[in-house]
């Protein structure tokens, strides 16, 4: 049987070599084949699995130096059914990819905006005239050469070897130990596993409202290993907040701290308990 599994195309981007990554592992696990589908757009990927048009996704959901991928909580929170499946961490390092012959000549440059984010210092380094043009995946920027020749596109090696266009430079990225952090969802139960994501909103914006949520978790000695808030688009000032924890819902007492933090929230979603892979 075929799985069909959604990633951020076209082929040539980090969510794709996080999406072969987990296939990897995962043939060899259940024995099926999958077969990978390009999306335009984050949201699209997830919606993708949320509609039943595919079983997985594979998304970006946290970056070493630029943190959160938004679009990635705001559109699982939103969706309300995906269950994280696993974590997989991948390095993450960028070329500086241009048909140009020096870098001097170089007028603008495309990437996704956090890859574009992750080569900031390097950019002003050296760069520091380019105009930056944001793009929906970073092998759309380098798609962009072909209309576009006295720019350059910031993306994967591979990208550059799949486009046939030559490295300008590399790596790129302003810190060597770059990381990102993908999620695979579907819309199956979460397997468990050492850590939990989480998110609530909180009844009012009076004081504490959000130290008994937390307290919750330091009173069992859950550790958290992230919190992020994002706003709930209601109101200014008005916000969700997304929780990792280092525990398993299976265990008692997570399930005791889910139950008294019902208590304190006024939505609360689990996206569900998963390993953490390093791809
Ligand atoms: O555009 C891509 O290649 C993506 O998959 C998004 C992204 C961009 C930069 C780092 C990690 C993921």
């Amino acid at each position: 049987m075929n799985v069909s599994l959604a990633y951020l195309g076209p082929p040539g981007t980090y969510s794709e070599a996080a999406a072969l990554s987990y296939v990897k592992q995962a043939r060899t696990r259940t024995g099926m084949e999958y077969l990978l589908c390009p999306y335009p757009s984050i949201a699209q990927t997830l919606q993708a699995v949320a509609g039943g048009e595919v079983q997985i996704a594979v998304v970006p959901v946290e970056n070493s130096i630029e943190g959160s991928v938004t679009v990635t909580l705001d559109t699982v929170w939103q969706l309300d059914k995906l269950r994280i499946q696993e974590a997989l961490v991948l390095p993450i390092s960028h070329a500086l990819i241009s048909p140009m012959e020096s870098l001097s000549q170089i007028k603008t440059i495309y990437s996704h905006p956090q890859a574009l984010a992750q080569c900031q210092g390097w950019l002003e380094q050296f760069l520091p005239q380019v105009q930056l043009i944001p793009t929906n995946s970073t092998t759309e920027a380098v798609r962009q050469l072909e209309e576009d020749p006295e720019a350059g596109a910031i993306a994967s090696c591979r990208a550059a070897e799949l486009y046939e266009m030559p490295i300008a430079a590399y790596p790129i990225n302003d810190s060597p130990d770059n990381c990102t952090r993908f999620w695979v969802v579907s819309l199956q139960p979460s397997p468990g596993g050492s850590h939990t994501s989480l998110a609530f909103t909180v009844p009012a914006n009076v004081p504490g409202s959000l130290v008994q949520p937390l307290q919750v978790f330091a009173q069992r000695n859950i550790n958290m290993s992230r919190i992020e808030s994002r706003p709930t688009k209601r109101s200014l000032g008005d916000y969700l907040f997304f929780i990792d924890l280092e525990a398993d819902t299976r265990t008692a007492i997570v399930q005791s701290a889910l139950e008294e933090l019902k208590g304190y929230t006024n939505i609360l979603k689990i996206f569900g308990s998963y390993s953490i892979v390093q791809g």
